[in-house]
């Protein structure tokens, strides 16, 4: 099993270009069920989950095609991956892919609109909570598909006529009961208003791309979004918007570290409010045309006060990156989870490098401390396991990283992306 070896200490300098966001790369690849003809999405990171999804929806039938654009190593250019499902071959997504990744559960929208039916397994991802589906089944059942949970599959099936309109009003913020249902609302006969809909720029994103498809929404990127069904949608090419977390991952190891890094094709834009922290934090936040500056010299790590909520409020994704920030923050930092009820498993993780944090509920208390001292460690989940990365980049001596498997996930090339900036990071393999 790969690790990761870090030897901390130095400052982060220089360019970090932001890929594509797996969070809206992966419900843009599922939209390509939603018509026979082929959409074509530009700036797709090369990451486990997108190359999972890919075969995901190669079992549906989909064709999958990748044009690659990087010549050589150095070159971060995201891959134009076609992708055309002429035919839908099989409406099933089995246990043994969808148990993998979290966002595998939302073919179950596409494949019901446009299939009358679907067969989609409970799904998996990062263990970080609960995460029922509940949201998703009943708004598919307000556009009148019938549900039943058997032998761990939810067998979803629409009325002869098709799915058809409705008012979904979700009791809570859920990114993926959006995706969900505005895929689904997209060809269902009527007029669909999503209520408490995700604010997520990756909903936006999904949306733009569903409109060059033929579909008519309005609002997405609002809490109530308006969707006029049509009888088919058609081929586009789309380009994925820059990841917003890697950004905010990025940003949170120099504030750590100090030095100064532009990162290439971000978008304050799209993370106000972790910027907003960080500046709190000590570190300069600017805008420029080619990105956004991050850059921390000589002053310390101040600390915060921060509550994790939907957007555009600060992301539940970028708390363990901040936490560990942070601990070697000068004085008492607070942070509340809100969105995951089980998202601190990096706390213990952390304490290896000898941070000082106590739970309380859904609150951390970060007492910083003025270094950090290398560490094994393990990664426990996605996001986690880049806070412990971030915290190995900033502490003294030698830290290895177990179970690398959760970073292929999300962040493309992290070794890289960072030691073209000046830090000492390998990968072990084997
Ligand atoms: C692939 C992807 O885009 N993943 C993101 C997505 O996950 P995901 O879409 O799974 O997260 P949701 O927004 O759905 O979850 C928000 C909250 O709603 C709850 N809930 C959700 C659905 C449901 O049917 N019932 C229910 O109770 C969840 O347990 C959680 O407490 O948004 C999260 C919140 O920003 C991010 O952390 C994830 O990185
Ligand atoms: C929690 C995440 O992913 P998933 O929803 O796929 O588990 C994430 O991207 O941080």
């Amino acid at each position: 099993m790969d690790r990761i070896r870090i030897v901390g200490g130095a400052e982060l300098n220089g360019r970090i270009p932001i890929s594509g966001a797996k969070n809206a790369a992966l419900p843009l690849m599922i939209a390509s069920l939603l018509t026979p003809e082929t959409l074509t999405l530009d700036n797709v990171p090369r990451l486990a989950d997108v190359t999972l999804l890919k075969r995901i929806l190669g079992n549906h039938g989909v064709e999958v095609t990748v044009a690659g654009k990087r010549a050589t190593q150095d070159e971060f250019e995201g891959d134009t991956v076609k992708l055309t499902a002429g035919e839908i071959v099989d409406t099933t997504a089995p246990y043994d892919l969808v148990s993998r990744m979290r966002a595998s559960f939302w073919v179950i929208g596409p494949l019901l609109a446009r299939m009358g039916e679907a067969k989609v397994s409970l799904p998996g991802g990062c263990a970080i909570g609960t995460r029922p589906v509940d949201f998703f089944l009943t708004g598919l059942k307000t556009l009148g598909a019938s549900i039943d949970i058997e032998g761990g599959y939810a067998l979803a099936r629409a009325p002869s006529g098709g799915l058809t309109g409705g008012r979904v009003t979700f009791p809570k913020v859920s990114v993926g009961a959006t995706h969900v249902i505005l895929m689904a609302a997209s060809l269902a006969r009527g007029e669909t208003v999503i209520e408490n809909a995700a604010r997520e720029p990756e909903i936006r994103d999904l949306a733009d791309c569903l409109v060059k498809m033929g579909a008519r929404i309005e609002g997405a990127g609002a809490s109530t979004i308006h969707v006029q069904g049509v009888p088919a949608l058609h081929g586009a090419e789309h380009s994925v918007l820059p990841d917003r977390i890697e950004t905010g991952t990025y940003a949170m190891a120099v504030a750590m570290t100090g030095g100064d890094i532009l990162l290439e094709g971000a978008r304050r834009g799209l993370l106000d409010a972790a910027f907003d922290v960080l500046a709190e934090a000590g570190a300069t936040v600017t805008e420029t045309n080619e990105g956004v500056r991050v850059a921390r010299n000589g002053a310390g790590i101040s600390p915060v006060t921060v509550t994790t909520a939907p957007y555009p409020g600060f992301p539940t994704d970028l708390q363990a990156q901040l936490m560990a920030l942070a601990s070697r923050g000068a004085g008492r930092s607070s942070i509340t989870e809100t969105i995951f009820e089980n998202r601190f498993m990096h706390v213990a993780e952390l304490a290896r490098f000898g941070a000082r944090i106590s739970l309380d509920g859904d609150t951390a208390t970060i007492e910083g401390v003025d270094r950090l001292n290398g560490a094994p460690v393990m990664a426990t989940d996605l996001r986690a396991s880049v806070s412990l990365v971030i915290a190995g980049l900033a502490a003294e001596g030698e830290t290895i990283v177990n179970r690398v498997y959760h970073l292929d996930r999300g962040f493309e090339r992290l070794e890289a992306k960072l030691s073209r900036c000046g830090a000492t990071i390998e990968r072990l393999t084997g």
